[in-house]
């Protein structure tokens, strides 16, 4: 059986009286790539808080290595690696004092992890970490999670400040890393074609609850938009559908997206009394299929 390495259980959460999300669940099986992926203000960091102990959920549970996170043996704890907000702490030292303080706090330290990670992208080893951009210091931020050479990582917007090109290189080497030593990951990112590149499985949230979990190449290969010209006098809107996602008339012709076959979305129209022709559909990229699932706005 395989075995799930957190596993969430009807978590809810509230700030004071607002509602973030109720009933959620979800579980992360040994050597998968999650990804998290929502709107602004979904509840994604809210979610990792819960999930690295910081906040207490209103009701529900948060199992991490078959440990509740809010009761867990630091044992436990530190076989899991956190980087939230990317941020390096004792921005005094350089890059390589701050390898040395860090390496004295993890048993598994794995020092060419960080010094594999920093000569490909290429640091110089004596820089000041407090006059670094943005960009380097999370870029060592990175360094130092991927040393610690944990069982679980957990990662908050783990590409904030990294340009194209470093991005690129670093979703490579996480992804051939984490194969490679049958690493478990929990992220979020909003840049959604690194995510399609990096993770086998996504997490869409929508307000107040999951979308959808599914393997990333099952979503691609299920989840398609549909086109069809309208005839002239069709109704300005499409009929609501509870298997087909925002269904919207765009000058003249119709578009929505779904997990259902063709003839299921021709059917549809048929019944709504809709005169429609030339219905296509077409598979997309994951960034195309979120906007689909979640809606442009
Ligand atoms: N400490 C807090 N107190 C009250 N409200 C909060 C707090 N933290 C977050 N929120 C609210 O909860 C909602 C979810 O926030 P969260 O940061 O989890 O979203 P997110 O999905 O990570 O968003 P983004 O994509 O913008 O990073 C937001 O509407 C936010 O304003």
């Amino acid at each position: 059986m395989e075995e799930n390495i957190i596993e969430c259980r009807n978590l809810t959460h509230y700030y004071g009286s607002r509602m973030i999300y109720e009933n959620l669940s979800f579980s992360v099986p040994r050597g998968r790539i999650l990804g998290l992926l929502g709107k602004n203000g979904t509840g994604k960091t809210t979610t990792i808080n819960i999930l690295s102990g910081y906040l207490q959920p209103r009701s529900g549970e948060c199992l991490i290595f078959g440990e509740d996170i809010q009761r867990m043996d630091p044992l436990t704890r530190r076989r899991i690696a956190l980087l939230i907000e990317g941020h390096v702490q004792y921005a005094f030292m350089t890059v390589e004092e701050i390898e040395r303080y860090y390496s004295a706090f993890y048993p598994a330290w794995n020092r060419e992890a960080y010094y594999e990670l920093i000569r490909k992208l290429k640091i110089a080893p004596k820089q000041r970490i407090a006059r670094m951009s943005c960009g380097q210091r999370s870029q060592v931020a990175l360094g130092l999670i991927l040393a610690q050479n944990a069982e679980l990582l957990v990662l908050d917007d783990f590409s904030m400040g990294l340009d194209p090109g470093y991005r690129r290189l670093f979703i490579e080497y996480l992804r051939e890393y984490a194969k490679a030593e049958a690493k478990t990951i929990f992220l979020t990112s909003h840049i959604i074609q690194d995510m399609e590149r990096l993770i086998d499985d996504c997490i869409i949230m929508d307000y107040g609850s999951i979308l959808i979990q599914k393997p990333v190449p099952q979503l691609l290969d299920t989840f398609r938009r549909y086109t069809f010209r309208l005839e002239a006098g069709a109704p300005e809107t499409l009929p609501v559908d509870g298997k087909l996602y925002h269904s919207a008339v765009i000058r003249g012709s119709g578009e929505t997206y779904s997990f259902a076959d063709e003839a299921y979305v021709g059917g549809w129209l048929t019944r709504s009394g809709i005169a429609y022709s030339d219905l296509k559909s077409e598979k997309m990229n994951l960034e195309d299929a979120f906007i689909g699932l979640t809606g442009k706005y």
